[in-house]
């Protein structure tokens, strides 16, 4: 500003005595012309119109040579800066490898598992301490030798994290190596991405390489007894939302040779690659799993997943702005080797309809072979249309290498199109509860764990079977006995405090309770013992009436009183029969009052009966009975 004032001063005082010098000039010509206004004017003062001329105009004056003389020794020196830096940059740089790891992306959780695996990692002095799941899974754990507390109690573990913008050090196969992780703002609804930085000091791409493959494999390991359970989010892009533990595929009791046939299946697919390429078909296998809710579908997709050793990627219809196009995305973003779900894929389509409204109209459909009034109203508000699903299942863009898993329970509504072979190529029926079925899940339900790995029989199991038919529930023969038996397990009553009972009893005393201990209920049974129990069980339960989902329930409300599980289940049948008959009474009485209410509609025409009409049976269909 200084440097300014005096040329700006210069400037004004050349232009007030060149105005001062015309404005005499000007007076002496009117003086001796006789004053002509038109004179005057012609000789108005000469304002440089040009560059050059204005340049010649401000040369003069010293303050502006000085001025831009300094301009030009700035801006060379300041060239200089910049091209010394950019070239020590550069320099520097050509020494490294920076990677960047996204946060939507797999291989951000890759890194942080192998960060959770170096030793270094675990003395950093500066860390965002985080009690997220999903990362807790791929951090530092803090609690780890806490399980005991923690079996009780609700808890979150503890993880650090690599804070924000802290630069952390380490070394890596004798590099020194960087991690920086930032988070920036995406714009979407104020969301934020994480990034992480990873620089490690070598010219050498096989470090990285080999970085990445070791962080790769520490994921793998970590995940050897989990899976990735993965969904879109609003931006649609996929993200970890859940770590489960693997459920094993011996708590799936379907009948014999279904699981079999589909792991088998797929196995098969995994390992066919080169089969597919040189036959020239697309390497994808699409499942539909179909038939009554409760019956297990889910949680056997879950679990062929774990078997696999596959991530689950959950791809929900009806999300809000899920389209053609965004559909599309999904779907090609997907890994090459994973378990896609479409849960109730029929619900996409058929909106304000409920599965049992689907159910019925199948029947009346499967009953009549045509449709009828009060049959499902065609797509209406879903943005998704049949042939944007069907092109994101096997469009020139679909992901190669991809199980797909469908579910539905209303099978005969769906487009022929869409359960086509090499959309969904093997339709497996689940059906209600067999009395095979039934028998299983109570073997299951009451076998000790320990039991439930092992599948030999127990050995000391034939010694006391007469025992058996007289026996009650352990926790009824002993404080209980008096009990309801009706009544749910109880928490533990007794009137020794619980340290009293860990630290005051020799191993010979046993607690004295007053009331009914949980502990004490804990039934003791020999697996021969179980299975007759199973057996009686079994044949209670009429064949195909009640879902597994339902008898579960059943057996949860006597977790630890197979006895009274078997005496009761004739009871709770009867009730749930009258349950399901109130409703259905009450659901066509609704629906009586609705086609009351009504305007007149006319008969839907063949066209819509052609979606409902059942399909015939598409190659590779199983049933389970
Ligand atoms: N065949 C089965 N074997 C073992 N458990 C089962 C079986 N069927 C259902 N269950 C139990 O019932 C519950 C519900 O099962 P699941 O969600 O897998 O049924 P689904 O067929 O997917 O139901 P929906 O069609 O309503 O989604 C789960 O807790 C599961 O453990």
């Amino acid at each position: 500003m200084t440097t300014f004032l005096p040329l700006v001063q210069q400037i004004l005082l050349g232009l007030n005595s060149q105005s001062d010098c015309m404005s005499n000039i000007s007076a002496n010509a009117t003086a001796v012309t006789s004053g002509t206004a038109a004179a005057a004017s012609t000789t108005a003062l000469d304002i440089p119109t040009d560059f050059m001329s204005l340049f010649t105009l401000l040369l003069p004056f010293s303050a502006l040579r000085d001025w831009l003389r300094l301009v030009m020794v700035g801006g060379f020196i300041e060239m200089c800066r910049r091209f010394v830096f950019g070239g020590y940059t550069k320099l520097v740089n050509s020494f490294f490898i920076t990677a960047s790891f996204e946060e939507q992306d797999a291989s951000y959780t890759w890194m942080m598992v192998w960060l959770s695996n170096q030793p270094s990692w675990g003395k950093a002095r500066d860390v965002q301490v985080c009690t997220n799941s999903i990362i807790n899974n791929a951090a530092i754990m803090l609690d780890g030798a806490d399980e005991g507390t923690a079996r009780f109690r609700s808890s979150r573990k503890l993880a650090y994290l690599p804070s924000l913008l802290t630069t952390y050090n380490l070394w890596y196969k004798r590099r020194w190596m960087t991690i920086t992780r930032v988070q920036q703002q995406t714009g979407w609804y104020g969301s934020k991405e994480q990034t992480l930085y990873v620089t490690i000091m070598t010219r050498d791409h096989s470090i990285l390489v080999s970085l990445l493959q070791e962080a790769r494999k520490d994921y793998l390991a970590a995940q050897e007894h989990k899976m990735g359970v993965y969904v879109s989010d609003t931006s649609n892009n996929w993200r970890q939302v859940a770590y489960r533990d693997k459920r094993s595929m011996n708590s799936i009791i379907l009948d014999s040779g279904v699981k079999e046939v589909l792991v088998e299946d797929a196995k098969d697919f995994l390992q066919s690659k080169q089969w597919y390429a040189e036959r020239g078909i697309p390497h994808r296998r699409g499942y539909l799993l179909y038939g009554a809710p409760g019956s297990g579908k889910t949680s056997f997709i879950h679990s062929v997943a774990g078997e696999l050793g596959l991530d689950v990627y959950i791809i929900t219809l009806s999300r809000l702005g899920l389209d053609d196009s965004a559909l599309g995305e999904l779907v090609n973003a997907l890994p090459e080797r994973c378990v896609a779900l479409m849960e109730d894929i029929d619900a996409a389509f058929t909106t304000g309809i409920t599965r049992d409204t689907i159910a019925a109209v199948e029947s009346q459909d499967m009953n009549a072979g045509k449709s009828v009034p009060g049959a499902p109203p065609a797509p209406t508000t879903s943005r998704l249309s049949l042939s944007g699903l069907l092109n994101a299942l096997d469009g020139v863009g679909a992901q190669e290498g991809r199980i797909l898993f469908a579910t539905t329970n209303a099978y005969a509504a769906l487009d022929s199109a869409l359960i086509r072979p090499g959309r969904l190529d093997l339709h497996i029926e689940f059906k209600l509860a067999s009395k095979f079925q039934a028998q299983q899940l109570f073997t299951r339900f009451y076998l000790p764990s320990q039991s439930l790995a092992s599948t030999k029989e127990d050995e000391q199991d034939n010694d006391d079977d007469e025992a058996e038919d007289n026996s009650v529930d352990s926790g009824y023969d002993s404080a209980g006995r008096d009990g309801d038996e009706k009544m749910p397990p109880s928490p533990v009553e007794s009137t020794v405090s619980s340290t009293e009972s860990a630290f005051n009893t020799t191993p010979s005393e046993k607690p004295t309770y007053r009331g009914t201990s949980h502990q004490s209920r804990i039934p003791q049974l020999k697996r021969t013992q179980i299975a007759k129990l199973a057996v009686r069980f079994a044949e209670a339960i009429p064949e195909r009436e009640i879902s597994m989902a339902s008898l579960q329930g059943y057996l949860m409300t006597y977790k630890t009183r197979p006895y009274a599980a078997v005496a009761n289940v004739s009871a709770w049948l009867q009730k749930e029969r009258d349950e399901k008959v109130a409703r259905d009474a009450k659901e066509k009485k609704g629906a009586v009052d609705m086609a009351a209410t009504a305007p007149p509609q006319e008969v839907v025409d063949s066209g819509a009966s052609e979606v409902l009409s059942v399909k015939p049976l598409a190659l590779g269909k199983i049933e389970t009975s």
